[in-house]
């Protein structure tokens, strides 16, 4: 029996049902599996534990969490309590860099029994690759002077190791499956980082063969997310555009709540962390209507990391069976609680 050794951060809000929940299915995966198990190891990181120890986790926190063979996260973050560039920074954010996650899966694809008026009839399945480690998101810059006098300034970081990193990992994603590459630039507008990107990825191109490529402005990029989703199949994108793309995946798939992700460790030296692509959703926590999917998703791609693919198969499938049978949170329309549609899953997992 192989031990899979796992260290679980549910977090804020809504990562404190969906995560609970979905570990009672991955359990059940694995007992349906037979050949692996979850070893789990709880950590209460979070707003609460910032109330109490004035930091998100405690100093040897990274260290505690390079131990594990992966991470499974719910969402960070409660901005009434914690301003949200200390709560991310300090757990999601920074663990991304320490952890050298350089690399963002967010794959995005119509479920069947899910209608969405931005879905309209239409099918798609594509992936959006987000540089996961540096980009619009930096700590370069700073605030000074006061009142109207006022400045801040916030420094975009790209070196041409991250940036030839994520836009190769893109070419050879595209190359695994169906060979069209879309790239989000905005090299209009940011006179430095994207024409820089763009050039990155024109020289990457070269060592493709057969990869049909398109490089669109990311507004321009957003619009084509709605009105024809089924054009793309990767998406390679910088840390801030691929942040907003997702979001958007989400909301064409019918909901935000469905979303998954994927930090990917490439190099071996540190865990890779799954989580979805939500966050802690403040204004419907406590009320058992969070839609686990995301969740769930999130943990079918963990189970693919560990190569157990069929059984990550068998989830996604068996969750849209159910979707065709309307069961369904209220963000898709439907009526049952989070743990309604849990229960409901274990049941017809147990059947198969
Ligand atoms: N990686 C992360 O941990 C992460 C990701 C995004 C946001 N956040 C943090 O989460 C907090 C809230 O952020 P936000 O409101 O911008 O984004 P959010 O994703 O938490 O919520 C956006 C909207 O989507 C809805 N929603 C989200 N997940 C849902 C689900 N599973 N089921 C049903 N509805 C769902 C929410 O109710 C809300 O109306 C902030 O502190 C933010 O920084 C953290
Ligand atoms: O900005 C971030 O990366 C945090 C959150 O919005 C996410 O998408 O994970
Ligand atoms: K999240
Ligand atoms: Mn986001």
């Amino acid at each position: 029996m192989r031990k899979i050794d796992i260290a679980v951060i549910p977090g804020d809000g809504i990562g404190r049902e969906v995560v609970p929940e979905s570990l009672r299915i991955l359990d059940l995966l694995s007992e349906i599996h037979g050949g692996f198990k979850f070893e789990k190891k709880l950590y209460p990181y979070s707003c609460d534990y910032y109330e109490e120890h004035g930091k998100m986790m405690p100093d040897d926190g990274f260290q505690q969490l390079s131990q594990h063979d992966a991470i499974f996260l719910g969402a960070i973050g409660d901005p009434k309590r914690v301003p949200d560039h200390i709560a991310l920074w300090q757990t999601v954010i920074g663990l991304r860099r320490e952890f050298q996650q350089v690399i963002n899966l967010r794959p995005v694809k119509s479920l069947k029994g899910i209608t969405s008026p931005l879905r309209g009839d239409k099918n798609f399945d594509f992936i959006v690759v987000r540089e996961n480690s540096e980009g619009e998101y930096s700590q370069v810059g700073g605030t000074i002077h006061q009142d109207n006098d006022e400045i801040a300034i916030q420094t975009n970081v790209f070196t041409r190791k991250a940036t030839e990193g994520v836009i190769d990992f893109a070419f050879q994603l595209a190359n695994d499956r169906n060979h069209k590459l879309t790239s989000a630039t905005k090299s209009n507008g940011l006179y430095h980082s994207m024409p820089f990107w763009n050039r990155v990825f024109t020289e990457t191109e070269a060592k493709y063969e057969d990869i049909e490529t398109e490089l669109i402005h990311i507004d321009a990029l957003s619009a084509f997310f709605v009105t024809k989703p089924e054009s793309f199949d990767v998406i390679v994108a910088s840390n801030l555009f691929g942040d907003i793309l997702s979001d958007l995946g989400g909301a064409i798939m019918g909901s935000i709540g469905i979303a998954p992700s994927a930090n990917i460790n490439l190099n071996g030296k540190y865990p890779s962390m799954f989580e979805p692509v939500h966050g802690s959703a403040p204004d419907i926590y406590g009320k058992n209507i969070a839609n686990p999917i995301g969740q769930l998703w999130t943990a079918k791609l963990m189970l693919e990391h560990f190569g157990y693919e069929e059984i990550g198969n068998l989830l996604l499938n068996t969750i849209e069976e159910l979707l065709v049978d309307n069961v369904k949170t209220p963000d898709l329309g439907g009526n049952y609680g989070t743990t309604e549609f849990i229960d409901a899953l274990f049941e017809k997992l147990k059947k198969q």
